[in-house]
């Protein structure tokens, strides 16, 4: 039961009430300045020392990481850093907030409970019926430092009443969060976390959890909460292995950036599927067949025999020159040593110097049978030390060196995969399992980048090869990247909190001291004296980093090629899968999480399901669950929370007309939005022309491959719009969608779904 004290819910706030929360709120904001001046001074005595031993280097770095990331953590929770109150039975009061802060002063008595702690769990999950020893649950509602409103809800069996929605916890938080105008930036949700989210939220590290639910049931802030909550309750374990969260593109990946550090937390990595092999950014766009191709698991085979056909025996003795003389190396030799040296199962690589041993050996029997024979017929003239002489000197001649490297070349992933896709004798040689058709798939010239099903393929040409001395030397210089790339990071969040400081004084608050700054060439030269990195950049720049904790957002779109590159960066199986089977678009993509799940870890996962959309209100998803009964009879919706008493509209248009109706309504739309956004919706095929005719009409719109979301109105194909929401959406040319992939339905399904306040059709007659 709820009793507001808000003037949005219709009812006077009691000023004295809020007067007194005022005053506490005001005092956490001291200390939050406090704790976020001594951090931003320490950060600069820090930066200011240079020199001193290797130690006090590597200690002063590890300094140097821990102030930046706390002068961020506390920039980071400036908004809403109280939020909630829990009076227990008892009497004892608690506040809840992004953080948790103590009285230095007293009794290290903690002002404002972190909402990850264990004992800020009854604020989302104590109810009437159970109230968990509380009393009453009070959220707090604040404009920058101003307490602006309070919902009580008195937690007591004897005075609740049944309302509309027994099991919301925060109701009217939760619905004035929802009916929010949108961003274009994710938002997190702690202030008003739902009881089955929690629980997901709070499930234990170990073992694999799929989170599975409808659009809009939270998944993507269920996923990321876990992640703050995991990193805040196994801090020790996860800061050295790292967290590592995969979601479907970067626009996807920008639109979530901002909700982690909010959480205060910085220790994730995040990436594309796209990037998740260091040192490729795989961006390239190819037809959906070939992706999905690319996506099964007979790429293991063929990659094994791609491998195994740069493994070259001639067909006729090769010429070899060396000093004074041609050699010549018969094929039945070369191929005596290939077998020897795969039996050892060695990969490709590392096989290669154990290849050399064998070929060098031969070389060298047929020069000392040469020079060393007995003019009489007798044994061989030659000692072994004379032997090992010759073979030093061969390994050395130009010439020998050239016939290894062509027979058993050391190759990186990406020259094998390169070439193999360039020559279409090779596919047919390592993919004679393929048809015609598919192999052709395959053929593609060289350059122009990777596409990101090319991804797990290099990754598990990456297995078969080894890493050799040049693979390792190109993984120390990414990390030297990544180096640089941090320092510069420090300076950003150095400038950042000065850019908060001034703020604050506008405010009334105060400037802190960190005035002067050093520059960036400085702390570059200083960062990289260091050999020390965040978890998070060592892992970024390592292939075979093993994360602590892996989430995978969208992880329906994920092939099954994908599934093994992702298995083997978490050895540990400790993972959150985070998806919705309805939603896969991609042809390779899951269908069922025992197809994709069951090869690795059998039937130990466990499911979770969300049931709630707080996202797409009733109207539209009625719309959307004709779309999903033509997907599967048998798949339900998940059932809105609210309704929004507007239906939504759907318009027959000439074909010709379309882009001047499209034009029209999205002018339209746009001047109904309050300070919402609005994304239009297109088949990806007419996704260039429709997208040019709405920027002619409305130059404020943002389109293209990463288009900027903060903007009012955004063009883009249902790949893009994936996770994403708008107040208002314009899903255009339905049936279009529909064609353009096996997996149509599920797109419309997909962009039907997108939308937190209207919906509105545009439908070309053909
Ligand atoms: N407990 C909550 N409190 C406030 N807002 C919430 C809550 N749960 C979800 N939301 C909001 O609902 C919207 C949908 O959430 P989210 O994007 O995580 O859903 P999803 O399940 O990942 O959707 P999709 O499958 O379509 O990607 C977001 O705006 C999110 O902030």
């Amino acid at each position: 039961m709820s009793t507001h004290s808000d003037g949005s819910a219709g009812q006077q706030p009691d000023d004295d009430e809020i007067g007194r929360e005022q005053e506490y709120v005001s005092m956490l904001y001291g200390r939050l300045d406090d704790m976020r001046e001594q951090a931003a001074q320490r950060l600069t005595e820090q930066l200011r020392t240079t020199g001193g031993t290797l130690q006090a280097r590597s200690q002063r770095d590890s300094s140097v990481r821990m102030y930046a990331e706390q002068v961020e953590q506390f920039s980071a929770v400036e908004n809403g850093l109280c939020f909630g109150r829990l009076d227990g039975a008892d009497g004892a009061r608690h506040y809840i907030g992004r953080i948790g802060i103590f009285d230095t002063g007293g009794d290290f008595d903690p002002l404002l409970m972190d909402w990850r702690a264990p004992a800020a769990r009854p604020f989302y999950l104590a109810t009437a019926a159970n109230p968990q020893g509380m009393r009453r649950r009070r959220h707090l509602r604040t404009r920058q430092r101003k307490v602006t409103g309070l919902n009580d809800e008195v937690l007591d069996i004897a005075t609740a009443s049944p309302t509309a929605h027994e099991e919301l916890t925060g109701e009217a938080s939760l619905l004035a969060a929802l009916n929010a105008g949108r961003t274009g930036r994710m938002r997190d949700i702690v202030e008003t976390i739902q009881v089955e989210q929690d629980r997901i939220i709070r499930a234990d590290l170990p073992g694999v959890l799929v989170v599975q639910g409808g659009p809009g049931t939270g998944k993507t802030a269920v996923a990321l909460h876990r992640a703050a909550y995991l990193l805040y309750t196994h801090r020790r374990e996860l800061s050295t292995r790292g967290v590592l969260l995969v979601g479907p593109n970067a626009t996807f990946l920008r639109y979530i950036s901002q909700v982690l550090p909010t959480l205060a937390e910085t220790g994730v990595l995040l990436r594309t599927p796209g990037d998740l092999f260091p040192g490729v950014s795989a961006r390239r766009a190819e037809p959906a067949r070939t992706a999905a191709l690319k996506g099964r698991t007979v790429m293991t085979e063929v990659l094994a025999a791609a491998v195994r056909d740069r493994q070259w025996v001639p067909d006729e003795p090769l010429e070899i020159e060396v000093e004074r003389e041609t050699l010549l190396l018969d094929p039945a030799t070369v191929r005596e040593a290939r077998e020897r040296v795969r039996r050892t199962g060695r990969p490709h690589n590392l096989a290669r110097a154990l290849f050399d041993v064998e070929i060098v050996h031969a070389l060298a029997d047929q020069v000392a049978e040469q020079i060393g024979a007995d003019p009489l017929g007798g044994e061989n003239l030659l000692s072994e030390a004379d032997r090992a002489e010759i073979r030093r000197e061969l390994r050395e001649e130009p010439g020998v060196r050239a016939a290894l490297d062509e027979l058993w070349p050391v190759l990186t992933p990406q020259r094998l995969l390169a070439d193999l896709y360039a020559c279409t004798d090779r596919i047919a040689v390592a993919a004679p399992m393929l048809t015609d058709d598919e192999r052709a798939l395959l053929h593609r010239e060289p350059g122009g980048g990777w596409t990101p099903a090319d991804v797990p393929l290099l990754d598990e040409a990456a297995e078969l090869l080894g890493e050799d001395e040049r693979a390792a030397a190109a993984r120390r210089e990414r990390i030297r990247a990544s180096q640089r790339e941090y320092a510069e990071g420090v300076l950003e969040i150095w400038r950042g909190s000065r850019s908060i400081d001034v703020e604050d004084e506008a405010d009334g608050g105060e400037i802190l001291g960190v005035t002067d700054l050093l520059d960036a060439d400085r702390l570059l030269e200083r960062q990289e004296e260091a050999d020390r990195l965040t978890t998070a950049q060592r892992a970024a720049a390592d292939r075979s980093w093993a994360f602590g904790h892996v989430i995978v957002d969208e992880a329906q779109e994920l092939s099954p090629m994908a599934w093994r590159l992702l298995m083997r960066r978490c050895p540990s199986r400790s993972m959150t899968i985070v998806g919705d089977v309805a939603q896969t678009g991609a042809l390779a993509g899951t269908p069922s999480w025992a197809d994709a799940l069951e090869p690795y870890v059998a039937q130990r996962w466990r499911l979770e399901e969300l049931t709630v959309s707080y996202r797409t209100p009733a109207e539209i998803m009625a719309v959307a669950a004709d779309v999903l009964t033509g997907i599967d009879p048998a798949l339900r919706p998940p059932r809105s929370v609210r309704a929004t008493g507007v239906p939504p509209w759907d318009r027959a248009v000439a074909a010709g007309a379309l882009a001047d109706e499209l034009v029209a309504a999205t002018a339209r739309e746009a001047a109904g939005l309050a300070d919402g956004r609005l994304g239009v919706i297109v088949p990806q095929g007419r996704a260039d022309e429709l997208a040019a005719a709405v920027v002619a009409a409305l130059p404020e719109a943002a389109v293209g491959e990463q288009p900027e979301l903060e903007s009012r109105v955004v063009v883009l194909t249902v790949d893009q719009a994936k996770g994403l929401e708008f107040d208002s959406v314009l899903v255009v040319d339905p049936d279009g969608i529909v064609a353009e992939s096996p997996r149509g339905r599920s797109d419309l399904y997909v962009a039907l779904t997108r939308a937190t306040q209207r919906l509105g059709i545009l439908r070309p007659t053909r």
